[in-house]
Formats: C-alpha cells, structure tokens, sequence
C-alpha cells in the first residue's frame, strides 16, 4: 500500500495542512482522519473530495475531523451520495453529538446515517477495507477520558493518530508483531502531555529510531532537521511505499 499526507502540521500549524492522510490501495483511497484544511488540501493536490472513497476517523479534534461538515454537504449535493465512514464505535456518539450534529441536521436529516454509510470498528477486530488494505485500531492515550486511537496498517505499519508517548506498545509492536515502519506525531516542546515530544522520542533505541518518521509537528519543523537522531520526517504530499 501507499500512503501520501495531505498534511503534516501540528493542530495549530499554519505552514503544514493537518495531519491527515490518504492511503492507496488496490485503486480505493482511504482518507485516515478529515480536517479543517482536508478539503483545501485535497484541492492543493488536484483532488476533489469525491475521489475518496471512504474516510477514517481517530479521533474527534478539528484537525482531524473539522473537514467532515464539507464532505457531507458536497456528497450531499454535488455528488448525490453517502460517503463511508469508519469510525471506532466509542467515538461515533461524540462525533455525531458534539461535533457534526449542529451543523449538518435538518428536519429531514435528523441521523449521522442521513449523511455516511457508517462502519463501526472496535479494538482486536481488524477490518478488510480492500483485499489489500487491513486495518486494526489501537486505543491509544491522548486526552484523558476521550478515546483516541491510532492504526495499525496490514501487520506491518503503524500510525499514530495523536498520541502521549507509549514506548512498551511501540516496542511490542516492532518486537512481537512486526511492525517495520511507524508514522509518529512529535511535538518539538517539552514536556508533550498530550502528544509525544521530541525528548521522548529520542530516548527510543536506535534500532527502534531507525523505524519512525514524524509527522504532526509545528511550524519550526526546519529547526529541527538534523536533531532527530534516526527518526526521519514525513514530508506532506510526498507518496511512501509502506
Ligand atoms: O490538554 C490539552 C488539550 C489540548 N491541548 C492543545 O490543543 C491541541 C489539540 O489538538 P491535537 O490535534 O490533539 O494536537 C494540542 O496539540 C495542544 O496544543 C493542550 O495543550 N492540552
Ligand atoms: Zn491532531
Ligand atoms: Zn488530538
């Protein structure tokens, strides 16, 4: 499978797209998460929201979820039909009744199921998305009591949605599931509280470093070029073969 960023940026970034990204796989494209600047990133791209095929939620902040209100409407109306959505079934009520509902209901839309063809995912079950495309989520910590999850891709690649630093999954991902490739967000400032920061990172072993490329990292990204020991950076819009 193949995995472009439309983004890169840290949620406040301004430089870099959000931190979402299409995964290609036997001609489906899959979006992983749907924010604020996915659909300007998609037209950056020469895409139109109508080449996604389905799309993948982490999580409910903007940066990952804030472009959904545009995808409906333009699915809606442009397009005459229902995206599929897949969404961990903890996060499907608060995404409905705290993020879409305000602004997508009408009289005679009144469900998130007038909008997508929902798929709920649940932690240990994996889903065929294509024949190809194998996808498990992975509750992972991020803010307290609101679940979050990253995913792991095909038994070989990992993605972090966002996530405070956890080396034992990493470490047994890489050691008792093999795991050859990680996409981690990083933010530059210590401490991360809510996300992993830079000094943890690199407290990694390097064998383990060679493994991680970051994305989801601030403006100042140029800074740190070179202060990353073996973790690479994600580049947005570059295509990764994984
Ligand atoms: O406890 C918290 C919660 C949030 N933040 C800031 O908000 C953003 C949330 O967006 P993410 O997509 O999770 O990045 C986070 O980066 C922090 O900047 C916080 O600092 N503390
Ligand atoms: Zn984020
Ligand atoms: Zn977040």
């Amino acid at each position: 499978m193949k995995i472009q960023m439309l983004g890169t940026g840290s949620a406040f970034a301004k430089t870099y797209y959000n931190n979402n990204a299409l995964v290609y796989a036997d001609d489906f494209t899959l979006m992983i998460d749907c924010g604020i600047t996915a659909p300007t990133a998609l037209h950056k791209l020469g895409k139109s929201l109508n080449d996604i095929h389905a799309v993948l939620i982490t999580h409910i902040h903007a940066d990952h979820v804030g472009g959904l209100e545009e995808l409906a409407f333009r699915m809606k109306f442009q397009h005459n039909r229902k995206p599929l959505l897949y969404v961990p079934s903890k996060v499907i009520t608060p995404l409905w009744e705290n993020t879409l509902k305000g602004g997508l209901t009408q009289d005679q839309w009144p469900s998130i199921d007038d909008f997508f063809d929902v798929v709920l995912l649940e932690e240990h079950v994996p889903v065929m998305i294509t024949p190809q495309l194998k996808v498990e989520i992975i509750e992972t910590p991020h803010i307290p009591n609101k679940p979050s999850y990253s995913l792991y891709i095909n038994d070989r690649f990992f993605y972090s949605a966002d996530m405070q630093f956890h080396p034992q999954l990493l470490h047994q991902l890489v050691e008792e599931r093999g795991c050859r490739t990680i996409f981690h967000d990083c933010q530059f400032q210590s401490p991360g509280v809510v996300h992993a920061c830079l000094k943890e990172l690199l407290t990694l072993p390097d064998e383990l470093q060679k493994l991680v490329w970051l994305m989801h990292y601030a403006d100042d990204q140029e800074q740190f070029k070179g202060k990353t020991g073996y973790m690479r950076f994600v580049e947005q819009h570059k295509i990764y073969e994984v």
